[in-house]
Order: structure tokens, then C-alpha cells, then sequence
């Protein structure tokens, strides 16, 4: 069976009409190429329903110029019309609908469903409804052929949400002059009236004054026969339905934006059809909605696919680096994937458009979002390279430079929170303001890991060259122990470890270590360079002894000139003397080195508290107390040691004294001319060996010899050195001195 002549289009047709759907595809076809489609959503539909041949398919032709099938008046009245025929005025844009006859005999009983489907199809879609009546028939049949108008009426408002106003037209044909126009008028209108209020109408038309929804006018046309007067009327009545420039223009205040464009028209129609040939509740603008929906959907997609190329080029940049510019960048994709969905999308629903770009907006921000995480990451990554770099540079730097470059540090945070403010499209879509913290937060924590690293390396040098300065001050003063050893160190000590104090808390708050720990690192500073002292102190005691005997000898071996002293010219009581003095200082100040204990006081709490508010550190931070208290483990020199380093010294000092009361004989013998020792071997030679011959000399002399031989043979060699000088020093002791004081008393005398 044809459908599509071209002209015109058999919409419902037998097959559709039991299939109960369209021939979707021959429609499109058809709405192709007829131009239907070219129209947009410029148009009206105009439609017209009757009783069965009663002229409709020739006043369509007469009024739109179309080529609807004519009943051949040879033939016997039958169904001309089946269904639903479609065309379009061949000059104008409005759509012309050729319905089935209402009241058919063809129709068996109980097939009146159809008509009113028909019916109701063509009141669907229609703008203008024209009910194409006989004159002679006004009377007692309108009621019987209005019956369906009742029905699709009812319907319509069932079913229908009325978004725009109907128009009626009664054409009335074969008009007769002498007929009463008023009269006829009057009746139409109020038979369509009086079926509004018989009509059960949904809740929100119960109020609706019917010419809100309805407007309805009466046109009459003459016999059509007559053909003059039957073109004038006709061509009056075309204008009315197509000539816009026409005073009486039906459609004057039509809003076409609310139309379903030709091209969405076959699914459209398809869905209307479906619904009502199943009898089904369909509410037109849901259908509307519901094209809408598919076609955005439909352009939505291509929009996508339009900025998917950009898409993907992003989506590869950010894997590798950071995009500079990054929500820039998005928000060019997005406005181009709105242009693009703008350019075909934007006539249709205007609800269902904002929706499905808000739907596309959301998609792209979406693959935007799995972007902008790769994008922080990379950032992160980056500036964390960025850190890592400055801190293995600031490894080969001093600690004093670490403060200024902390704050240069701090620059990357503002950095990172730069870019990615410049990486989000809308202010805190993305939770950008938890990946700074986040990030700010790990920028500290490596800071402060590097800041402890570094401090725990300048802590082991700062104690090394505390370590170094304690030696010098214990050293200086070991190298010339006075009465002011103590105090010396002390003042010392105190003066270098405020300094260094000082500096390292200024270091450390501008470290920004926190205060509790800047008042641990200060105590531990503390305890340690003390901790150093001590140590350097318990070292250096070990020089006491010999420093207090080089201190007597520079006393006592020297005169106050520095010149060693002649021992000859000095009685021994003055040696004595000199002796008993010297060694009186050296023990004294041994005693004062006895100090047991250095006591270490902490600042007071106010100093500090002081110091923290003025960063600038007080005068006085540290104190020291040093003390012979005994009940410590920080003895400098304990009993034990200080009693052997006594003895020692008191030796070493006798040894001293000894070797200065023997100088000092020694040198009474040297007085002595050589020439007499000389003349003295050479008078008494012959006696010694006179003396030798001796049993009583030759004997224990032999006796001497062999002793020293067998000590030397089993390796005593000190032995009889031992021996010899123990005699000597008997002999220089006792009997020297009684021979020597002897002969002076009688020089004396
Ligand atoms: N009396 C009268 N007859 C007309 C008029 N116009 C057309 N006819 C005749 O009525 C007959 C039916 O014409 P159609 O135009 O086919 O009528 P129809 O209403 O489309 O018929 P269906 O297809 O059955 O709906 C034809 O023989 C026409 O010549 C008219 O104005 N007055």
C-alpha cells in the first residue's frame, strides 16, 4: 500500500491503525522530502474532522492547494478518507491534516474507538480543529455529530495539559443566504458550551472559563458549485489560517518557540500515537519533554565528542607535568562544548535544555576532577622536587643562613596554592583548599625533619668547639694556676657559653622550633657544655702535679730577675727558706684545685619568659656556682687523687730542694784548683798502690768488682748504680758535711 505521495503522507493508516504505531521511518522519509521539515517550528497544524463525505478532503484542496483523494460523485457515497491523511499548504507553512470521517458506516459497531482515536490524534496535534458541518444538518442531527467532539474534548483535557489555546472552526457548508447566521452561530457555541459543562473536567480546568482554552468562530461557505462566491470564501478563509499580514489572522499571538520541530516530529508523533492508540494517559508537553530529552541527549553526546580531542590532549599533558593555566584551559573546553551544544540543542524544551547542559557541564567538570587530582599531584610532586633541591643545597650552608631561606621555602606553599587556584574552575568545587593544607602541612613536616637533622649536626659541632673552647680556658689557666684558677674559668666559661647561648636561641626560634622544644634544646645545651667543662677540667687535672711543680721550680729555682739562682752564695737556711715558701704556695694552691664539685644553676623561669617576649635574650641566662661541696658525682679531684698528687709533688719538690742543698756543696768542692787534685794523685800514686798490696783494701775492693760483674751478668745493671749512689749520698750526707763543717767552723775560728 502507497503512504507517501509525495504531496501528502497517510499517517494513520489501516496498519497503523492495528499495529497501534507508526511507520516512523516512511514518515521521516516524508517529512524529508515534502520540505516539511524545513519549516522548523514555524508552523501551524490546521485539521478538520466531519461527518463522512461531506466535502472535507475538497475544501482542504480548495483552501492549502493539496491533493487529498475526492469521493467521485459517480460513485456511491463511500469512505473516501481512512485514518489520517498529512499535507502541507503549497505556499504557506501551515499543516494540513485530512481525518476519517466521524460517524462512518464503513465503521462496524463498536469501531467508533477509532474514530475518536483519529479524532483525538487530530485534536493532539492540531492548532486549528476545523468540525466541517452542513447547513441542513444543523438541526436535528448536530447534537448526534457533535457526540464526538464531547468525547475528544474530554479527553483532550484528560490527557492533555492545555498549553496553548485551541482554535474551532465551524465551517458550515452549502450556506444559504436566507439562513439566520446569528441563529447558526449562536447554536454552535452553545452546543460546545454546553458539552464543556457536561464534561467531567481534571481538578485544575474545574474553574477554567472555556474560551480560556477554546476559541471558536463559525465560517460559512456557499455551495461549492457556485464556484465565484465558493473561491472568495475559501480564499478569505485561507487567509485567516495562513496570511499573518491578515487583520483576522488566527494565529496572531501564537508562540511557535512551544512547537516540536519537523524533524523531532515523526518521534514525536510516533509517541502520541502509541499512547493513544493503547489508550493510554499522555500529557503533550511530557511527549515534548520527552523528544527534547532524546534530541539533547542526542547533542549533548556530540558535544562531547566535539571536545573530546582537547579532552584527551589535557588528560595526556597533566599525566606528564602540571598544566600551567589548567582551569583556564577547562573552561575553554566547557564553553566550547556549550557553543556546541547551544548551536542545536537550544530551540528545544527550554527545561530539558538547561537540564542536559547542566547534565554536560557536570559530565566534562567530572572528567575535570579526575584531571585536577592528577594536576595536584604533579604540582605536589613539583614543588616537593623544588624543596628536596634548596634542602640538599642548604645541607652545604650555614645553619645561621637556614632562618632567611626557611622564609624563601615558605614561598612554595604560596606558590602551590597559586597554581592551584589557577587549576580550579569555580572556588572550592574541588576541595582545593584541604590539597593546601594537605600540602602545607608536608612542606612543615619536611621542613621541620630537615631543621632537626640540621640542628642535630650543629649540635655536635657546636659542642666540639665548646669542647675546644673549655680547653682553652682550662688551659690558660692551668698553664699559670693562680688563686683565681676558679674564678677565672668561671668568668670565663661564663662570658663564652652566654654568647654562644645566645646565638643558639636566636638560631632556634628563627627556626621557628617551638618554645617548649627551643627550652629543651637550651637545657640540653646547657647540661652538655657543662657536661664538656667538666671533662675538660677532669682531663686537665692530670697537669696539676707537674704545672705545680713547674710553678715551685720557676719559685724556687729562679731568683724574682727570672736568673736561675746561685745555690753557692745562699746559705742553706736561705735555701730553706726559699724552699719552705714555694712549696707552701704550690700546696696551697694544690688545695684550692681540691674544689670537689661545680655546681650548675639553671636560669631563673622570669629571665626566660623575659627573653621569649623580647627575643633579644637577657644579660643574665646561665649561672654557674663552683664550690668544694662533696656530695656530688662532679669531683674534680677526688682523695684518693689529690692525696697522690700531694705526695708526688712533695717528692718531686724535695727531689728539688735536695739537688739545690747538693749544688750547693757541690760547688764548695769545685772551689778547688784543679792543679791540686793533680798534685794530690801524684804524691799519693805510689801510697795507693802501696795500699793495694793490702789484704784489707785489695780484698773487699775485689769483693766490689766481682758484685758489680755478676749484677751486670744477669742484667741488674741499676743495681750497683743503686748501690753507689746510695753510698755517695750517705757519704755527702753525713760525713761530708761533718768534714766540710768541721774545717769551716775552724776557718771560722
Ligand atoms: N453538497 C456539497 N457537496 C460537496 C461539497 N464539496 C464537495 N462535495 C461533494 O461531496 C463529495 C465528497 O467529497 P469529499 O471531499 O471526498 O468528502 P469527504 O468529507 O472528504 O469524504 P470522506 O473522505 O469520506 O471523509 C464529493 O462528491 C464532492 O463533490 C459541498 O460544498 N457541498
Amino acid at each position: 500500500m502507497i503512504k507517501n505521495y509525495g504531496d501528502r503522507y497517510h499517517l494513520i493508516d489501516k496498519k497503523a491503525l492495528e499495529d497501534k504505531q507508526l511507520d516512523k521511518d516512511q514518515l521521516i522519509e516524508f517529512v524529508k522530502t515534502s520540505g516539511i521539515s524545513e519549516i522548523g517550528k514555524n508552523y501551524n497544524i490546521v485539521s478538520i474532522i466531519g461527518s463522512q463525505s461531506t466535502g472535507k478532503s475538497t475544501l482542504l484542496n480548495q483552501l492549502f492547494g493539496t491533493k487529498f483523494d475526492v469521493q467521485n460523485r459517480q460513485q456511491s457515497v463511500g469512505q473516501t478518507t481512512v485514518g489520517i491523511w498529512i499535507s502541507k499548504d503549497v505556499q504557506n507553512n501551515v499543516v494540513v491534516l485530512d481525518v476519517e470521517g466521524s460517524d462512518s458506516v464503513e465503521r462496524k459497531s463498536g469501531e467508533n474507538m477509532v474514530e475518536n482515536q483519529t479524532a483525538l490524534m487530530a485534536l493532539a496535534m492540531s492548532h486549528c480543529f476545523i468540525i466541517n458541518v452542513f447547513l441542513n444538518a444543523l438541526g436535528q442531527h448536530t447534537s448526534c455529530q457533535l457526540s464526538i467532539i464531547k468525547i475528544i474534548m474530554q479527553q483532550n483535557l484528560k490527557l492533555f495539559q492545555q498549553d496553548t489555546v485551541k482554535h474551532i472552526i465551524f465551517v458550515v457548508r452549502d450556506w444559504d443566504e436566507d439562513a439566520n447566521y446569528e441563529e447558526a452561530s449562536r447554536r454552535l457555541n452553545g452546543y460546545l458550551l454546553s458539552i464543556w459543562n457536561e464534561i467531567p473536567k481534571p481538578d485544575q480546568y474545574k474553574e477554567t472559563d472555556f474560551h480560556k482554552l477554546f476559541s471558536v468562530q463559525v465560517v460559512t461557505l456557499v455551495y461549492y458549485k457556485m464556484k465565484k462566491e465558493f473561491v472568495e470564501q475559501t480564499n478569505e478563509l485561507h487567509s485567516k489560517l495562513s496570511n499573518q499580514q491578515d487583520p483576522n489572522f488566527i494565529f496572531k499571538d501564537f508562540d511557535y518557540e512551544k512547537n516540536v520541530r519537523w524533524s523531532d516530529m515523526p518521534q514525536y508523533l510516533s509517541n502520541i500515537w502509541e499512547v493513544i492508540s493503547n489508550n493510554k494517559d499522555l500529557n503533550l508537553p511530557n511527549e515534548k519533554i520527552l523528544i527534547s530529552n532524546m534530541r539533547c541527549s542526542q547533542i549533548k553526546l556530540e558535544a562531547l565528542e566535539g571536545v573530546k580531542q582537547l579532552n584527551e590532549d589535557l588528560q595526556n599533558r597533566v599525566r606528564t607535568k602540571f598544566v600551567d593555566n589548567f582551569a583556564q584551559e577547562c573552561q575553554s573546553i566547557l564553553s566550547l562544548a556549550s557553543k556546541l551544544y547551544d548551536k542545536d540543542a537550544r530551540d528545544y524544551h527550554i527545561e530539558v535544555y538547561k537540564e542536559k547542559e547542566k547534565e554536560l557541564k557536570d559530565e566534562l567538570i567530572n572528567r575535570f576532577f579526575t584531571y585536577f587530582q592528577k594536576q595536584t599531584e604533579q604540582l605536589k610532586q613539583h614543588y616537593m622536587n623544588v624543596l628536596t633541591e634548596n634542602l640538599e643545597t642548604l645541607k652545604r650552608e650555614s645553619i645561621y643562613n637556614l632562618p632567611d631561606r626557611l622564609n624563601e621555602l615558605d614561598l612554595l606553599k604560596v606558590q602551590f596554592e597559586e597554581q592551584l587556584a589557577k587549576s580550579v574552575i569555580e572556588i572550592d568545587l574541588w576541595q582545593e583548599k584541604d590539597h593546601v593544607k594537605y600540602f602545607k602541612q608536608q612542606i612543615d613536616s619536611q621542613l621541620k625533619a630537615f631543621v632537626e637533622a640540621q640542628l642535630a649536626t650543629f649540635k655536635q659541632q657546636l659542642d666540639n668547639i665548646i669542647k675546644s673552647e673549655c680547653d682553652k680556658i682550662v688551659s690558660s689557666q692551668v698553664l699559670n694556676i693562680s688563686p683565681k684558677f676558679w674564678l677565672q674559668i668561671e668568668s670565663d666559661y661564663y662570658t663564652m657559653i652566654t654568647e654562644k647561648y645566645q646565638k643558639y636561641e636566636v638560631l632556634l626560634i628563627g627556626l621557628r622550633v617551638q618554645q617548649k622544644q627551643i627550652d629543651d634544646y637550651l637545657n640540653k645545651f646547657e647540661e652538655d657544655s657543662f657536661h664538656n667543662l667538666k671533662q675538660v677540667i677532669a682531663v686537665a687535672s692530670g697537669r696539676f702535679k707537674d704545672q705545680l711543680f713547674q710553678q715551685f721550680k720557676a719559685q724556687f729555682v729562679r731568683a724574682a730577675d727570672g736568673q736561675p739562682r746561685n745555690w753557692q752564695k745562699l746559705t742553706e737556711e736561705e735555701i730553706f727558706h726559699i724552699y719552705t715558701e714555694a712549696r707552701d704556695k704550690v700546696f696551697s694552691l694544690l688545695d684550692l684545685l681540691r674544689i670537689r664539685k661545680i655546681k650548675f644553676q639553671k636560669q631563673l623561669l622570669a629571665l626566660k619568659q623575659k627573653a621569649k617576649t623580647l627575643i633579644v635574650t637577657a644579660n643574665q641566662k646561665v649561672q654557674y656556682q663552683i664550690s668544694s661541696d662533696a656530695d656530688s658525682d662532679d669531683i674534680v679531684l677526688n682523695d684518693v687523687f689529690y692525696t697522690q698528687v700531694k705526695m708526688q709533688l712533695a717528692e718531686d719538690i724535695d727531689v728539688q730542694y735536695q739537688d739545690a742543698i747538693q749544688k750547693h756543696k757541690q760547688d764548695f768542692l769545685q772551689n778547688i784548683p784543679k792543679p791540686f787534685w793533680f798534685l794530690l794523685l801524684f804524691f799519693m800514686y805510689d801510697d795507693v798502690l802501696r795500699w793495694m798490696g793490702n789484704p784489707l783494701f785489695l780484698y773487699p775492693i775485689l769483693i766490689i768488682l766481682c758484685f758489680v760483674g755478676f749484677c751486670i751478668a744477669i742484667g741488674l745493671h741499676s743495681l750497683p748504680k743503686l748501690a753507689f749512689q746510695w753510698v755517695f749520698r750517705t757519704v755527702n750526707q753525713a760525713i761530708i758535711p761533718l768534714i766540710f763543717g768541721g774545717i769551716s767552723k775552724l776557718k771560722g775560728s
